[in-house]
């Protein structure tokens, strides 16, 4: 894993990280990095500290060990109106205790670029309608967001993401009540954004997953905890294997090729 440009420091760095909670090892120590371009998948059973661990990469709490550095730098030395803007967060559940139009909740995302909540005007208005545009939402901006599916209520989510244009998107099961093309729409997009920001600042993805496939198809990495401590951090392959899969899901999954693509089937 190394930077697109050399004297540029990684968008994310974990060193020696272990995470402790409750008295219950989540994760005993690893360390990665991520670079420009690149995106991270994050695997593994429900309550293996999957939340946790993104939260503390986006400094959000403290790790039991080790540091975690973005642009280079620890939470501790960021400004938070600068930290918001290098890294955003897609949390797992969104807030449904505020009444607003769908255009309201997605100019929300533009707070660490102004400064201030509320918006400039027709810049800001266009940037949203944007982001709504991509997400497929086009027509959806004067929406209650308290009306919306649970589907669309993730993409204004993630259209909130879009506009806080962060360089580092650290996504929370993205594709929560997403059906399988805007699955496939949301991870493509995201892919897009980190690969061909030629010219752009570069932009990085680290994200929880339970599809191990879509895992396989989209992360250059992975970092797959197994729910009793241990974790395997490393390149894709190196991690989506069937003996580490089947350890850490407690069940056994064969891999196949079909048409170039992987995929893993339980048995
Ligand atoms: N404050 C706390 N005290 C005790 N245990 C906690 C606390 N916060 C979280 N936990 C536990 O830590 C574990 C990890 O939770 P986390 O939400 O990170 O798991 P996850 O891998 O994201 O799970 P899921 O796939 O179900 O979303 C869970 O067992 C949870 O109950």
């Amino acid at each position: 894993m190394t930077a697109r440009r050399g004297a540029e420091a990684p968008l994310l760095e974990a060193e020696g990280l272990a995470l402790q909670v409750g008295g219950r090892w989540l994760c005993c120590e690893f360390s990665l990095t991520l670079a420009a371009g690149e995106c991270l998948a994050l695997l593994g059973p429900n309550g293996a500290g999957k939340t946790t661990l993104l939260h503390t990469l986006a400094g959000l709490r403290e790790p039991t060990a080790g540091r975690v550095r973005i642009g280079g730098r620890p939470y501790a030395a960021w400004p938070a109106p600068e930290a918001a803007r290098f890294r955003g967060l897609l949390a797992q559940q969104q807030p449904d205790h505020f009444a607003a139009s769908v255009l309201e909740t997605v100019l929300i995302g533009r707070h660490p670029h102004l400064g201030r909540w509320g918006w400039e005007g027709a810049e800001d208005e266009r940037i949203a309608r944007d982001a709504l545009a991509a997400v497929g939402l086009a027509g959806f901006a004067q929406r209650d967001v308290l009306t919306l599916s649970g589907g669309e209520r993730q993409r204004v989510a993630i259209a909130a993401l879009l506009v806080q244009a962060p360089r580092l998107y650290l996504l929370d099961e993205p594709l929560n009540h997403l059906d399988l093309h805007h699955q496939i729409a949301t991870l493509d997009m995201f892919r897009r954004l980190v690969r061909e920001d030629a010219g752009g600042p570069g932009r990085g993805v680290v994200m929880v997953l339970h599809d191990i496939d879509l895992a396989a198809r989209y992360a250059d990495h992975v970092i797959l905890l197994d729910g009793r401590g241990g974790v395997r951090a490393g390149e894709r392959d190196s991690v989506l294997r069937p003996d580490l899969l089947s350890h850490a899901f407690g069940h056994p999954l064969r891999r196949y090729e079909v048409d170039g693509r992987v995929t893993f089937i339980p048995d």
